[in-house]
């Protein structure tokens, strides 16, 4: 049985973690800056920005700096993003010309599309390579930015963790910058973050194809049907997770947690591609943050309720 790994090494080079803590600084400045007016801020448009720099640059190869204008029509809303690449022939013509001088993912995929295809086929290919482009930009974004704006909400909820985070970064890492080695050694936000996403997964379920006709718990399900499999019910069921509305990393500190009751990256081998990305990626961010900046609770916060039927 395929369980996933957290922990397993990721392939890092120096280039992407100068992006991390580039970026990192950057939405560190912002959020002092908002916050240092004294007002209440919406974190989530910071973090929003923070993810677009990050997924452009250690995935398309592009430097975007959204952070340094909030108000890009490119950080606002990702239906915006979609409608731009959808309708734009300016960025089907940047993605080519700019992409091809960059030596990331993308590039290797369009070299071999290029050498395989000519005339039309080419095009096609190249449109191939678009799509999954886009598919990247899609779910690196969004799902990360969302992830950490609830973390920054349970951190203000929970001070009492959020203190013993930042006592972990000084007793790990000192005044130091941390390389991805460094990182690892971050054991309890690591726990907060998988809580976090374990209460507030961005994706609610994932979806299967029977390859097979199976019955489970006397009921049929067909070789070829669609299986909508409910992942943020099974994270929220007391059976796996003991008093579910309870952000309480410790459950993940301990290693108690059974990984295959943990969805929120889904399971087996369409396991989501970015995760270990999107970890490192809040990681970073969140030892920025937290070394200059304090989540606090606002008078009129709105509490998140809970789905009807998760009660
Ligand atoms: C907190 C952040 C993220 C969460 C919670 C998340 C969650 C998920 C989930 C639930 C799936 C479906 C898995 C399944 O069907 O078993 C998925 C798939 C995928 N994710 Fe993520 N994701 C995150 C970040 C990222 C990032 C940063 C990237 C890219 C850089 C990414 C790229 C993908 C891709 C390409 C797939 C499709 C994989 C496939 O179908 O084989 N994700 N993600």
């Amino acid at each position: 049985m395929h369980v996933p790994d957290f922990s397993q090494p990721l392939g890092i080079s120096l280039e992407m973690e100068h992006h991390f803590h580039r970026c990192s600084a950057q939405l560190t400045t912002n959020i002092k800056e908002a916050a240092g007016k004294g007002q209440k801020i919406d974190v989530r448009k910071y973090f929003a920005g923070y993810t677009l720099d990050v997924i452009a640059a250690t995935s398309f190869g592009i430097e975007v700096n959204s952070q340094k204008d909030l108000d890009n029509p490119l950080a606002k809303d990702v239906s915006t993003i979609l409608q731009d690449i959808a309708s734009s022939e300016g960025l089907l013509m940047l993605l080519k010309i700019e992409l091809l001088e960059k030596p990331d993912f993308l590039q290797l995929i369009l070299s071999y599309e290029e050498a395989q295809s000519s005339g039309k086929e080419e095009l096609k290919g190249k449109l191939e390579v678009i799509a999954q482009a886009t598919v990247f930009f899609v779910a690196g974004y969004e799902t990360t930015a969302a992830t950490l704006q609830s973390l920054a909400y349970n951190l203000a909820l929970y001070p009492d963790v959020q203190e013993k985070i930042v006592r972990e970064f000084e007793e790990q890492l000192g005044d130091e910058l941390p390389t991805y080695e460094d990182v690892t050694k971050l054991k309890y936000l690591h726990s907060a973050i998988m809580e976090t996403l374990r209460m507030y997964p961005p994706l609610n379920s994932v979806n299967r194809m029977a390859s097979e006709e199976v019955t489970i718990k006397g009921i049929t399900i067909p070789k070829g049907a669609g299986v909508m499999i409910p992942i943020a019910n099974v994270m929220k069921d007391p059976e796996y997770f003991p008093e579910p509305d309870k952000f309480d990393p410790e459950r993940f500190y301990e290693g108690s947690v059974n990984p295959v009751s943990f969805l929120a990256f889904g399971y087996g081998p369409r396991l989501c591609i970015g995760m270990r990305l999107a970890l490192l990626e809040m990681k970073i961010a969140m030892v920025h943050v937290l070394r200059k900046v304090k989540f606090v609770k606002t008078d009129d916060l709105q509490v998140r309720r809970q789905p009807e039927r998760y009660r």
